[in-house]
């Protein structure tokens, strides 16, 4: 069957919207790459060597706009979390270029990388990540405390407000709900102003409730405060909140869809 001329154009311009023009043309995505907050152009990432090497990025060529919610999806062992850590400097590639507003992290020195992750990139994992000894008020300004960042106030307590932690600063982790606590990693991944908030699995220690609020928080920051954030996950549900969903399979994308 054939898409009328209106629909055909509606997918089209869907199509530039998401990037997914790379699956026809790398080259032609390369022009492209400074459109997106976060890219990947040709990643390759291969574990190991001889018989017992693992591709785990096959080529891996996509954009994740900014101000936007993406979603990461796929079966285990698809090279989701592989091509995040990637995306975040968080490991080197084999070959291909990972970049953050334009640049191309594979290309820095360790230092260099060290200071992007610190002071460009906010991450929210799974198993939340806070420090047992820091109440939640130091766990949020953690990120700051470390680079001797000052404290913006307002922006400090607008985070606190809009994640509904205002009663719960002086808190320990111990002290704190699942939800609670990734709120508080939430706060703390915001803090900073990052240019990309990385989120794996943030959902998938948390029960059904405290997940919905935890995602509608996401989306919330994308709204409001124009973040982007790339998220990678298991649940359809989950993925239902992001404004793009990239499918992975076989370390290679495979569908890249419009919310
Ligand atoms: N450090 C490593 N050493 C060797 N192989 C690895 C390593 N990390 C990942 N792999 C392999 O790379 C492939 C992709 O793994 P990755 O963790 O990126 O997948 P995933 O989609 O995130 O999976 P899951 O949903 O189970 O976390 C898998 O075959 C995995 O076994």
């Amino acid at each position: 069957m054939h898409l009328c001329p209106v629909r055909r154009s509606a997918e089209r311009q869907r199509r530039t919207l998401l990037g997914t023009e790379v699956f026809a043309s790398t080259p032609d995505f390369a022009d492209h790459v400074n459109n997106f907050a976060s890219a990947a152009v040709d990643l390759v990432k291969v574990y190991g060597s001889g018989a017992t090497a693992v591709r785990a990025l096959d080529g891996v060529t996509v954009g994740f706009r900014p101000a936007a919610f993406s979603a990461i999806m796929g079966p285990s062992g698809s090279g989701k979390s592989t091509l995040m850590h990637c995306l975040a400097g968080l490991d080197t590639a084999t070959s291909g270029a990972a970049l953050l507003g334009g640049k191309d992290l594979t290309r820095l020195p360790d230092n260099a990388l060290t200071k992007v992750r610190r002071d460009r990139i906010g991450f929210v994992f799974q198993a939340f990540n806070l420090l047992p000894t820091l109440t939640a008020r130091q766990n949020v300004l953690l990120p700051l405390s470390l680079s001797g960042r000052h404290v913006d106030k307002a922006w400090f307590a607008q985070l606190v407000e809009a994640l509904g932690l205002s009663s719960r600063l002086s808190h320990r982790p111990s002290e704190m709900s699942g939800g609670q606590q990734q709120r508080v990693a939430l706060a703390r991944a915001l803090v900073t102003r990052p240019e990309v908030v990385f989120a794996d699995e943030p959902t998938g220690n948390l029960d059904s409730r405290s997940s919905v609020d935890v995602l509608n928080l996401l989306r919330q920051a994308v709204r409001e405060f124009g973040q982007t954030i790339v998220m990678v996950t298991h649940d359809d549900r989950a993925a239902s909140y992001a404004d793009a969903v990239v499918h992975m399979a076989d370390g290679r994308v495979v569908q890249a869809v419009a919310a």
